[in-house]
C-alpha cells in the first residue's frame, strides 16, 4: 500500500507516494537515499549557542530570502544525487526548525524523536511526531534527560558515538538512547566536550566506515584513543573550522561528501580520495548549524564498502 508523505515542493509539505515506511540506517556514511528537512522559512537567530551569541553581538541579521536560496540550493543538490528529500512543514514560532538533525534519529530498529534541552526546540518534537503519524512512520521517543541529534552519530555497524556536553545531552538521555544500542551489542562511545560547541557534530563527523574528521584539539584526548582502537582514524581540523561549520558535513555515501564552502574541509577531503560538493550555507552557519544540522537522515542503505 502506498502512503503520503511529505516531499519537496519549495517551501512547503507536498504528497509524495511513498511505498516503504520502514526508516532504519545502521551506519552514519552508508548511502543515504531519503532525508527530511525544513523549509527555514522562518529562521531567526536565537541567542542559545555561543556561535549565535557572538554573531548577535556584532550586528547579525538573518536574510530569510537568502538563506531560502540556500536551503534550495541544498536540496537540489541532494535531489541531484539521487537522495529523496522530505520536507517538515516550517512553524512561525519555531525559529530554529530548519535544523532537523536535532530532534530525530533513524536508528537499526526505526525512528526515535528525541528531547532536546532548549526550551524553544522542543515543540519541533511534537512537529516532527505530528508528521510521523500523518505519514504511518512509526516513531519511539526519549522521555529521560535530554538529547540533540546533533551529538549522535550512528558510525557504523556495530559502533555508536554519542557527544555529552552535560547542556543539551545529558548522563540521562544519552543512556536511553543508548539502551537498544547495548542490548543489541553495539560498543557505545561517549566523547565529552565544552559546551561552547554546541554539539559534537561542530567538532566531529565521519567520512567513511573508518575515517573521521575532527578538531584534535578540541576533542577529549580519551575518546581520540578509543576511535582509534576501533579503528577510527582521523583527519585532524584546527579548532577555527568549528566555528564556521566546517566539520559539520554530511556522507551521502560511496565517498560522497557535501560540505559548507570552506578554504580548509573540502580541499582536505579531496586529498583523502572523497568527491566533495560545497554548499554555501552562511546564513545557517550565523545560526550555529552546517549542512549536517539542516539534514536528517531517515534512510541509508549498505553497499558493503
Ligand atoms: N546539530 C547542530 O549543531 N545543530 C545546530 C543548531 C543550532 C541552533 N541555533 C541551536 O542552538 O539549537
Amino acid at each position: 500500500m502506498k502512503i503520503d508523505f511529505g516531499a519537496y515542493d519549495g517551501a512547503t509539505a507536498a504528497s509524495f507516494a511513498f511505498e516503504d515506511r520502514s526508516f532504519q540506517l545502521s551506519g552514519e556514511t552508508d548511502r543515504l537515499t531519503d532525508v527530511l528537512l525544513c523549509s527555514p522559512h522562518y529562521l531567526a537567530p536565537v541567542p542559545c549557542c555561543a556561535v549565535t551569541r557572538q554573531n548577535l553581538e556584532q550586528g547579525l541579521v538573518t536574510q530569510v530570502d537568502e538563506a531560502q536560496r540556500q536551503h534550495g540550493a541544498l536540496v537540489q543538490l541532494l535531489q541531484a544525487q539521487g537522495v529523496r528529500c522530505h520536507m517538515l512543514t516550517p512553524d512561525p514560532d519555531l525559529a530554529d526548525m530548519c535544523f532537523t538533525r536535532d530532534v530525530g534519529v533513524s536508528t537499526p530498529w526505526g525512528m526515535m524523536a528525541l528531547n532536546p534541552a532548549m526550551p524553544h526546540r522542543q515543540a519541533e518534537v511534537d512537529r516532527l511526531t505530528d508528521a510521523y503519524r500523518d505519514w504511518g512512520v512509526p516513531v519511539r521517543r526519549i522521555t529521560s534527560g535530554t538529547i540533540e541529534g546533533g551529538d549522535v552519530c550512528v558510525a557504523r555497524e556495530g559502533l555508536l558515538i554519542l557527544g555529552m556536553s552535560g547542556e543539551r545531552s545529558s548522563a540521562a538521555g544519552v543512556e536511553e538512547f543508548a539502551a537498544p544500542f547495548r542490548a543489541a551489542g553495539w560498543d557505545v562511545l561517549i566523547c565529552p566536550f565544552h559546551a561552547d560547541h554546541l554539539h559534537l557534530d561542530t567538532i566531529f563527523c565521519m567520512v567513511d566506515r573508518h575515517r573521521a574528521i575532527g578538531c584534535i584539539d578540541l576533542l577529549d584526548p580519551g575518546f581520540v584513543r578509543a576511535l582509534s582502537a576501533h579503528g577510527v582514524s582521523l583527519i585532524p581540523l584546527p579548532a577555527t573550522v568549528a566555528p564556521s561549520l566546517g566539520c559539520n558535513i554530511l556522507s551521502l555515501g560511496d565517498r560522497r561528501i557535501v560540505t559548507s564552502t570552506d578554504a580548509i574541509v573540502p580541499p582536505l577531503l579531496r586529498q583523502a580520495g572523497y568527491r566533495v560538493m560545497e554548499v554555501d550555507i552562511s546564513q545557517f552557519a550565523a545560526c550555529g548549524g552546517g549542512v549536517h544540522c539542516l539534514t536528517q537522515p531517515l534512510r541509508r542503505v549498505s553497499t558493503g564498502g
